[in-house]
């Protein structure tokens, strides 16, 4: 599996607004906005392009366009703030979407909603979510998007913990993983440390779901 971490002063600095506890709502959702732009740049590096014949204003030449537009998948909530600045680098993709709530207790995910294309043979999935602390959540979400076919998942988040790095690996699931950081670990609630805190109430706020 193939983990690539995005080392730039850009992504360091917005990661460190969104780590920072005294960042509000509003510039945390702008910092991850433009974080996932870094990210979604580096993780569709290789991604395959086809050409085609162009004029310019002057002559002939070749111009590209993408040979297969992705799929992008954010996971809910969290994953919502990075869906618009993914399909603005990626106009020609579709989205599909997912819902995950983690149990406070269990730390296990409680799928909420899915809707997915129902055959994803022979399409590149961009998940998209924050936030991998134990990855049982991406594995959930990678595991209905296989089953659906699909055979190139690519994970875009901001941070992942070492644990769910080890848990990928071993799922054997088809994907390769875009981080700004491989964190310490995790704390005894399952929390990347030293982390961001919950990344769906820090854009969306902390409220009972049921
Ligand atoms: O790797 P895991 O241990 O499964 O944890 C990661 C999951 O937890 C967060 O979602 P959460 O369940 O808090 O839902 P939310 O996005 O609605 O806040 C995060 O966005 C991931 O989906
Ligand atoms: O640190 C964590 C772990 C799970 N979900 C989050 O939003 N943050
Ligand atoms: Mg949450």
């Amino acid at each position: 599996m193939d983990v690539r971490i995005v080392e730039h002063p850009l992504v360091a600095t917005r990661l460190t607004a969104m780590r920072d506890e005294t960042t509000d709502s509003a510039n945390f959702r702008s910092a991850l906005h433009e974080l996932t732009s870094l990210l979604v740049y580096e993780a569709t590096r290789d991604i395959e392009l086809s050409a085609y014949d162009i004029r310019t204003p002057v002559t002939s030449t070749s111009g590209y366009t993408l040979a297969n537009p992705p799929l992008l998948v954010p996971v809910l909530r969290a994953g919502l703030g990075m869906a618009e600045s993914a399909h603005n680098l990626l106009p020609e993709a579709t989205m599909g979407f997912v819902g995950l709530a983690r149990d406070e207790a269990t730390h296990e995910p409680r799928v909420y909603m899915e809707s997915l294309p129902a055959d994803l043979a022979g399409r590149h999935v961009i998940v998209l979510d924050p936030m991998v602390a134990t990855g049982g959540s991406l594995v959930r979400c990678c595991e209905m998007i296989a089953a659906r076919g699909c055979d190139n998942i690519s994970v875009v988040c901001a941070l992942a913990a070492p644990p769910a790095i080890e848990r990928l690996r071993n799922s054997g699931l088809p994907l390769t993983i875009t981080t700004a950081s491989i964190d310490d670990g995790l704390n005894d609630d399952a929390f990347i440390v030293p982390g961001l805190g919950d990344a769906g109430d820090r854009q969306f706020g902390a409220y009972r779901r049921y």
